[in-house]
């Protein structure tokens, strides 16, 4: 039985599973979502293995908020311990010949466990799979990834994901370094954003030496110093303390306003970032204020979730700045992720073209 493997932060799966229960139902391919709490992932299986695989096929991975990743998994293995590349090499279903290899497992205590198991089998396993033809020798970013995700050393399910509809980090993570000088730790959310959200192509045409931005809520300037870090102006908002570093660098000017009542001085900002702790709903609305007044070009801000439902207030908040900005007849792209520095919140960007 084929099904969808979808990776999420642990503590997430109902989300994951009600937002990709919502979009296979809008597909009119029916199915269910198996997804234990904690674990990490959720498992989608439609009514037949056809309707699985055209979901996984028709679906942009880019619509989906809170999968890191997903693939498509032909089988659910159960290993022999002392030959588990014989008990892989049974699998019945027909695999595409894949381009690489990707060993992962959910991002949870007992995922990481199977870290070094993993890196341990990955040779062998590659050696006997290019012997056997299922993988090429030479790694091909073109083909599809061969995938096994496995929730311990004897289980795993396997399948494969198309390298152009999906997250090509191993586990789904990008992994970051801290830059020391950073005045806080939320300055890696900013930077993965930049990384997820928007294409290399998008980030040389969109941040620019030279821009002029607002950060609201910005102490103690986290998010800033990645502004600041890429040559731009910020006006930062808030009634907190900046770090001294980042208003020594004469890039940075401090308004100890209110971010909900805050207007810009100047008519060329480009960016807007808000990382103000606010009712969701209400940073919509301020987002969509700035996009719709023409305040700023780009907005990337944070949705702060810490209600149950997220998954519906996710879809209201988007459809309610999607709807907002389409009445104005402004043309526009929103696009939203839960991150890996993301806690209880997802990170959306939007941009209007004028
Ligand atoms: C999560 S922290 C921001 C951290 C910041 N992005 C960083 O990277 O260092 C939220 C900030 O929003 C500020 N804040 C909350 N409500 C605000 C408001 N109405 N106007 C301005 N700032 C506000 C708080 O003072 C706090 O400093």
């Amino acid at each position: 039985m084929s099904s969808v493997i979808l990776y999420c932060r642990s503590g997430f799966e109902s989300d994951c599973a009600a937002e990709i229960q919502f979009h296979a139902e809008q597909l009119a391919y029916f199915g269910y979502a198996k997804a234990l709490a904690d674990s990490g992932f959720v498992e989608f299986n439609c009514y037949s293995h056809e309707h699985t695989q055209a979901l996984y096929q028709s679906l942009d991975f880019r619509q989906l908020v809170f999968a890191r990743h997903w693939f498509l998994a032909l089988e659910e293995l159960q290993l022999d311990e002392n030959n588990r590349i014989a008990s892989i090499l049974t699998l019945e279903q027909q695999l595409p010949k894949c381009g690489s290899l990707r060993l992962e497992y959910p991002d949870t205590n007992e995922g990481k466990a199977l870290s070094s198991f993993c890196k341990k089998f990955s040779r062998p396993l590659e050696k006997a799979l290019i012997k056997h033809h299922w993988l090429t020798a030479k790694a091909n970013s073109k083909l599809p990834a061969m995938q096994l995700f496995f929730t311990s050393g004897t289980h795993c399910w396997l399948g494969y994901s198309d390298t152009r509809n999906g997250n090509p980090q191993h586990n789904g993570i990008l992994r970051l370094k801290f830059p020391s000088q950073a005045p806080s730790r939320s300055t890696l959310k900013l930077d993965e954003a930049f990384m997820v959200l928007l294409n290399q192509q998008e980030r040389e045409q969109y941040l620019v030496n030279g821009q002029h931005a607002v950060d609201l809520g910005a102490c103690p300037g986290g998010w800033t110093y990645q502004l600041v870090r890429r040559n731009m102006f910020v006006a930062a908002i808030d009634n907190g303390p900046m770090a001294e570093s980042l208003m020594e660098t004469g890039q940075v000017q401090h308004y100890r306003e209110d971010g909900f009542k805050y207007q810009p001085e100047r008519s060329n900002v480009s960016w807007l970032v808000c990382d103000m702790v606010e009712r969701p709903a209400k940073v919509t609305k301020l987002m969509l204020k700035w996009l719709a007044n023409g305040w700023c070009q780009y907005a990337m801000f944070n949705l702060k979730l810490p209600m149950k439902q997220r998954f519906n207030e996710v879809q209201q908040d988007l459809t309610l700045l999607r709807e907002g900005l389409a009445e104005l007849g402004l043309q526009h792209e929103v696009r939203a992720k839960h991150l890996y520095h993301d806690r209880e919140e997802v990170t959306v960007f939007a941009r209007v073209s004028r």
